[in-house]
């Protein structure tokens, strides 16, 4: 009997791309790419499971919610060598309480989501290039808010940097829609790293190619504050000196530092339906500190530029009494995006051979003081707005070597000193079965570390002096706790669980485990304080997730009391998602739009 393989091989053997582009949308044969093998491979899952299955034991006083966001495409992409990162968002719940834990796991519903549905097949094509979409959706947002998902005021919001956020219901995981701050926010881009104020309960965030319909490739830079009640309160545009990507940010008492990594947008190459982004080996790291309370003042700024180097992601950031900024984040001394090379035509002279599996990425602690002198400069892409450079370059004050990545604290010590934090973290020391899984997808995440900045680091109030010597430190800056789960394992990023009214890094770290052997994963349960001793519980999933990229917890008490204050009865009421399109959409349909002239 003819096998089913035999009598429809195309399932197996031929991928539906000619010349890299998808040739038939009735086949659902995604790329044989590293992009979407492994622990990459499509999942596309949605659904719950009660009860988990956990060895060890959940303590009980864990009572909460642990979302987490990942790229998961729903169709073959456009482009066969499609990228992680343009993945549809979706959303995994693993909800606690009482020593069990339930899952559930659901797309967000976009507007890129609805549109892909009813076609069933991709519609939208490269990562951020709306050249490469097809006709039937320009002026569509295109977000597929795929990289973090926040509690906010009794909604989830699924982000991601290239559009607006979208509300979800924390306990149905149903989105709600696009959400604009009940219309107080309006920009065609966001952020997927907003911070929150512990003390004020404020959200403070940023925008970048914000200036128009969030796909010129301008240098256009905002900040905004939201306080605990929603109400915007504060707003500041400004010109960043080239149009690069800020990912994240930190949040001090008075200022937001943000990020800007040399990988750079181009609209010439956006139109000619290629990457985004390109790595630029010669430009510098830039970091904008700015006012809080700022206005939108060029002035009021003070960039700080320092050697070529990869942002990865922020830890802690806080004022020394001496009214300096410590700002604490890994960055890696290359190209961590792989997959945007250098553009032959901006930096003819780069070495484009990928060398990610050689990056060192220790946590980075600068000093900034944004009383430094600092003069106005005037650059090409910023054209005739002044951007304010301090005089002096800056360098690492601390650099601790230890090779990780997501980076994550107490919550409630962002702005403030703190001591604690974890990462997941690449130990090429120890095995890895390379013979059988190949290279690991998504970096070589083997270890879990608990960082404890030593006493002559961790800055208590008391601290008045400048700490700037300009001389780097390469050390181990305190303590380490590394757990290695086995050479058939990694991690994804961690999240911290606070114990009720416990001091700064009391509770518990949870974090997804990837069985890169059997493709399936666990989520880990740990003593926050105590790695090394191995996860307290294990819970385990039926099925394999995919890479996600961020996740946060969330105490069962807030979700109730804003479950209350959201019913129609309740004192705040239901979420009131967006009722009118984007400034840029409007524009768009009544053709004044920037061209988005390629079709398909
Ligand atoms: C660093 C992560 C990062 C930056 C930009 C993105 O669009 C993204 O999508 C998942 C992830
Ligand atoms: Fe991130």
């Amino acid at each position: 009997m003819a096998h089913i393989f035999h009598l429809a091989p195309h399932i197996d053997t031929s991928p539906n791309y000619s010349n890299n582009e998808l040739t038939s949308p009735e086949k659902v044969a995604f790329p044989k790419t590293d992009a979407f093998r492994s622990m990459n491979a499509p999942s596309r899952f949605e659904g719950s499971v009660f009860n988990l299955e956990v060895t060890g034991t959940i303590p009980p006083d864990i009572s909460g919610t642990f979302y987490r966001v990942q790229p998961d495409h729903r169709f073959p992409p456009l482009y066969e060598d499609d990228i992680h990162f343009n993945g549809d968002g979706s959303v995994t719940a693993i909800r606690i309480a009482n020593g069990h834990a339930d899952f559930q796991q659901k797309y967000v519903e976009t507007d890129r989501y609805k549109h892909e549905t009813a076609a069933r097949r991709s519609l939208f094509g490269k990562y951020r290039n709306p050249y490469t979409d097809n006709e039937s959706v320009k002026g569509v947002i295109r977000t597929a808010s795929n990289t973090n998902i926040v509690f906010w005021r009794g909604m989830l919001l699924a982000m991601k940097e290239d559009g607006p956020p979208f509300a979800m219901d924390p306990d149905t995981l149903e989105t709600l829609g696009r959400y604009d701050f009940e219309g107080q926010i309006l920009s065609p881009t966001f952020c997927a790293h907003p911070k929150f104020d512990p003390d004020t309960g404020e959200m403070v965030c940023f925008a970048y190619e914000c200036g128009g319909d969030g796909a010129d490739c301008g240098v256009d830079v905002a900040v905004w504050t939201v306080d605990k009640d929603g109400k915007k309160t504060q707003e500041g545009w400004y010109k960043a000196p080239f149009a690069g990507m800020i990912h994240d940010a930190g949040l001090t008492e008075n200022y937001l530092v943000l990020a800007l990594t040399p990988i750079k947008m181009n609209l010439e190459r956006l139109k000619q339906g290629k990457n985004k982004f390109a790595w630029d080996p010669e430009e510098d790291q830039w970091y904008a500190v700015v006012p809080r309370r700022g206005t939108g003042d060029p002035g009021e700024i003070t960039w700080f530029r320092g050697d070529n180097a990869f942002h990865g992601h922020v830890a802690g950031a806080y004022e020394l009494a001496s009214g300096e900024i410590v700002f604490d984040l890994t960055v890696a001394d290359g190209n961590v995006f792989f997959f945007f090379p250098p553009d032959k035509n901006v930096t003819p002279s780069a070495d484009s051979i990928a060398k990610r599996n050689k990056l060192s990425s220790p946590t980075t602690r600068w000093i900034f003081d944004p009383k430094a002198k600092k003069s106005a400069i005037r650059t090409p892409e910023a054209g005739d707005s002044d951007v304010w450079v301090a005089d002096e370059r800056v360098k690492p004050a601390v650099v601790w070597l230890t090779n990780g990545e997501f980076s994550r604290i107490d919550d409630r010590y962002v702005t403030k000193p703190y001591r604690h934090f974890w990462q997941a973290v690449v130990d090429p020391t120890r095995p890895y079965d390379f013979a059988k899984l190949g290279p690991p997808a998504g970096g070589l995440f083997n270890s879990l570390g608990h960082y404890t900045w030593g006493p002559e680091h961790y800055h208590t109030g008391s601290t008045t002096s400048s700490v700037t010597n300009g001389e780097t430190k390469k050390e181990k800056a305190g303590l380490e706790d590394v757990y290695f789960p086995g050479p058939t394992m990694t991690f994804q990023e961690p999240t911290f669980i606070p114990k009720e009214e416990g001091a700064e890094g009391e509770g518990y770290l949870i974090a997804l485990l990837n069985h890169l052997d059997v493709l399936r994963n666990d989520v880990l349960i740990f003593d926050a304080q105590n790695l090394s001793q191995g996860p307290l519980a294990v819970i385990h999933l039926p099925l394999k997730l995919k890479l996600g990229l961020h996740g946060n917890w969330v105490d069962n008490k807030d979700i109730e009391e804003w479950k209350a204050r959201r019913e129609a009865t309740g004192d705040v009421g239901p979420v009131k998602v967006a009722s009118e399109p984007l400034p840029w959409q409007k524009k768009f349909q009544s053709g004044q739009a920037n061209g988005q002239e390629r079709s398909f």
